[in-house]
């Protein structure tokens, strides 16, 4: 079954570890009405690249839409109900975003994911993430929702030490992963994205992560 593509390129959920999966192709119906999402939240709440604590630029560019939005600068890594760039709420997260995160979280096991905020993530050729964990959120009872869309990438899946191997997992346009339970807070990562185009949106990779935050 994990092998066995359908009509519209999804396949049954992929073990990945203890709590966390992958779902091939399970957004991809719903990838025009993602990025059309995407880039209203953009023009309400401008992609930016944030602060690290340590005073560098991150690599990704990055916004959010829902109750709260992940910041991070000199003070730190932290929840934030207003932008700090525009003074205003983050733009709210839409049903269409809702409903298909809830459901992909039902299918990995997890019934009763209540997302509260959506981190977007944008990558060009050359941006990327160092290995980290999620945890700035409260409950980390509730799992991650991470949906990939645009440039193919590789997701590195660490283990609870940072240390610890990491598995190379390719992410592809309309691919979910939901990660909770005994995985909740495995390091990870996105090796540096290359160079491509892909039809409609470019030279570019854009994540979603949704998560209940507050
Ligand atoms: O871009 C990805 O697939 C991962 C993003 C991520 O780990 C994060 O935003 O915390
Ligand atoms: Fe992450």
């Amino acid at each position: 079954m994990a092998d066995t593509l359908d009509l519209f390129g999804q396949s049954g959920p992929e073990a990945l570890s203890d709590g966390a999966v992958l779902m091939r192709g399970f957004a991809v119906s719903e990838t025009d009405a993602l990025i059309t999402g995407i880039e209203s939240v953009a023009t309400q709440a401008p992609f930016r690249r944030l602060m690290t604590p340590g005073g560098k630029p991150m690599s990704a560019a990055m916004t959010n839409c829902g109750a709260a939005g992940w910041v991070s600068d000199r003070r730190g890594y932290r929840y934030e109900a207003c932008d700090p760039q525009t003074g205003r709420p983050w733009p709210e997260m839409s049903d269409g975003f809702r409903d298909l995160a809830v459901e992909a979280a039902r299918l990995a096991g997890f019934e009763d994911f209540t997302p509260d905020a959506c981190l977007i993530n944008l990558y060009e050729p050359g941006a990327r993430m160092s290995l980290h964990q999620d945890r700035d959120e409260t409950d980390l009872s509730q799992p991650i929702v991470s949906v990939s869309l645009g440039l193919e990438a590789v997701f590195l899946w660490g283990g609870m030490a940072r240390t610890d191997p990491t598995q190379k997992i390719i992410l592809r346009h309309g691919d979910v992963v939901v990660f909770g339970g005994a995985s909740r807070l495995r390091f990870h990562g996105i090796a540096p994205l290359k160079p491509g185009r892909c039809p409609g949106i470019g030279a570019r990779r854009y994540n979603l992560t949704f998560r209940r935050a507050i």
